[in-house]
């Protein structure tokens, strides 16, 4: 292993050569997560036309400014009719939410302040309750949110919902996301045996695959293969080499540190994986191993296999994440001159501030110690003594 380095400079090298996986285009109906790749501009001026805001009546507001309390109706307007025009300024519509105002008119008053009478055919409407309007009142003006053309969302930000439903507003039915990679997570490791058969006091099941795919899926990546590899440098190779091809990030854990079967490291070296990383000066997951196989724009990480090891690594390398900032409910001390990765408990306290309690585990290996816990801070290499109401960047799992 090279000498140790920073996670700084680890996350730098990881955000320089990580492949670009291009674009790809999906359907309206297709709604899913995935990071914008086209600018979004207003297809028209929104509203498209001076949209009624509440169930009442339209009327010209110069007739009520001048003292007019009773209206003749002439009719009555629901939302998706087109626009009407009001003749008679003595007169009104009743109109409903989402409907388009008449020309000749520019106020509406709602139902709860109006009364209305029948004489024979004759409908008046009376303005019992005056609430002094103005000019427009209750009416949302026609591109008073957008005009034609305003760029609405930018390439690069999340699709959230309110993302898809400003898509939908403007009639996006395709629209061009970041492609997200095709995941393999692979486990290494003689020790190992799957989840349902019986293991003996020398073997372990196989767990870091699952947590991870439940990382990648909570965290927006939703297409990920599980797979398992015997520790051999033969069949080690023959599986890089063929996921390679079908994949474009694979992660592997267990294998990478300095066992006489961590062969890992070779292997992808051997088969033109050009490394970038290995060996980070943090706890836990110190062995971890970052390359790319460029022939076939292929991200390469080796999460060292402890599972606590893997599951930090993947929050803080892989999934990018942007840290929120938690602070420390008690002290705590970590002495070696390393970045040190702590597991939390967190709550919101009543002035807004995510709290963290500390739930340290005994090693890296201790994944039961994660029960409680709901993500970790980062804790700095420079220092040993971390104060209670310190904050320090936060990742939740
Ligand atoms: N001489 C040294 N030894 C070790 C060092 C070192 O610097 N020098 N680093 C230690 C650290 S730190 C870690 S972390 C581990 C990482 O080792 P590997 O990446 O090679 O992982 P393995 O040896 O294959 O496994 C370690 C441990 O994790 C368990 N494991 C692995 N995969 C799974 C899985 N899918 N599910 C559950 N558990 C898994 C495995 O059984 C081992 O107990 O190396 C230290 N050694
Ligand atoms: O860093 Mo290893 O990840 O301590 O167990
Ligand atoms: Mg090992």
């Amino acid at each position: 292993m090279p000498a140790l380095i920073s996670v700084e400079t680890a996350v730098e090298r990881i955000k320089t050569h990580l492949p670009d996986w291009g674009e790809e285009s999906v359907d309206l109906e297709q709604v899913r997560s995935g990071i914008l790749a086209e600018p979004i501009t207003a297809d028209r001026a929104y509203p498209a036309a001076h949209r009624i805001m509440m169930d009442g009546i339209a009327l010209a507001w110069e007739s009520y400014n001048h003292d007019q309390r009773a209206f003749k109706i002439l009719g009555t307007i629901a939302a998706g009719e087109p626009k009407r025009t009001l003749t008679d300024p003595l007169a009104c519509y009743e109109i409903m939410t989402g409907a388009v105002l008449p020309d000749g008119c520019d106020v509406v008053i709602p139902y709860e302040d109006i009364q209305i009478s029948s004489e024979g055919e004759l409908r008046i409407a009376e303005i019992v309750h005056d609430q002094a309007w103005q000019r427009m009142a209750n009416i949302h003006p026609q591109g008073s949110d957008f005009n034609l053309s305003e760029v609405l969302l930018r390439p690069g930000v999340v699709l959230n919902g309110p993302a898809w439903g400003i898509l939908a507003s403007v009639g996006k039915a395709q629209v061009i996301i970041k492609r997200l990679p095709r995941i393999q997570i692979t486990a290494t490791g003689q020790e190992l045996i799957p989840v349902h058969q019986p293991p003996q006091p020398h073997q372990v099941r196989i767990s870091n695959p699952y947590a991870l795919k439940a990382s990648l899926i909570s965290h927006g990546f939703p297409d990920v293969d599980l797979d398992y590899v015997a520790d051999d440098p033969e069949l080690m190779t023959a599986h890089f080499q063929q996921q390679t091809v079908n994949y474009d990030l694979l992660i592997y854990c267990g294998g990478v540190s300095k066992g006489k079967f961590d062969y890992l490291p070779t292997v992808w070296s051997q088969a033109g994986v050009k490394n970038y990383i290995h060996g980070v000066a943090q706890r836990p997951g110190k062995p971890l191993w970052f390359g790319v196989d460029h022939m076939h724009q292929t991200a390469v990480f080796g999460l060292p296999g402890n599972p606590v090891s893997s599951l930090v690594c993947l929050h803080r390398y892989i999934l990018q994440q942007r840290p929120m900032f938690a602070q420390l409910t008690t002290d705590f001390e970590f002495t070696k001159p390393l970045t040190y990765f702590l597991p939390v408990q967190s709550h919101v306290s009543s002035d807004a501030r995510i709290l963290a309690t500390p739930h340290p585990m005994k090693n890296s290996g201790d994944f039961m110690a994660l029960a409680p816990t709901d993500g970790f801070v980062e804790l700095p290499a420079d220092r040993a003594i971390f104060k209670a109401g310190e904050s320090f960047p936060f990742f939740p799992w």
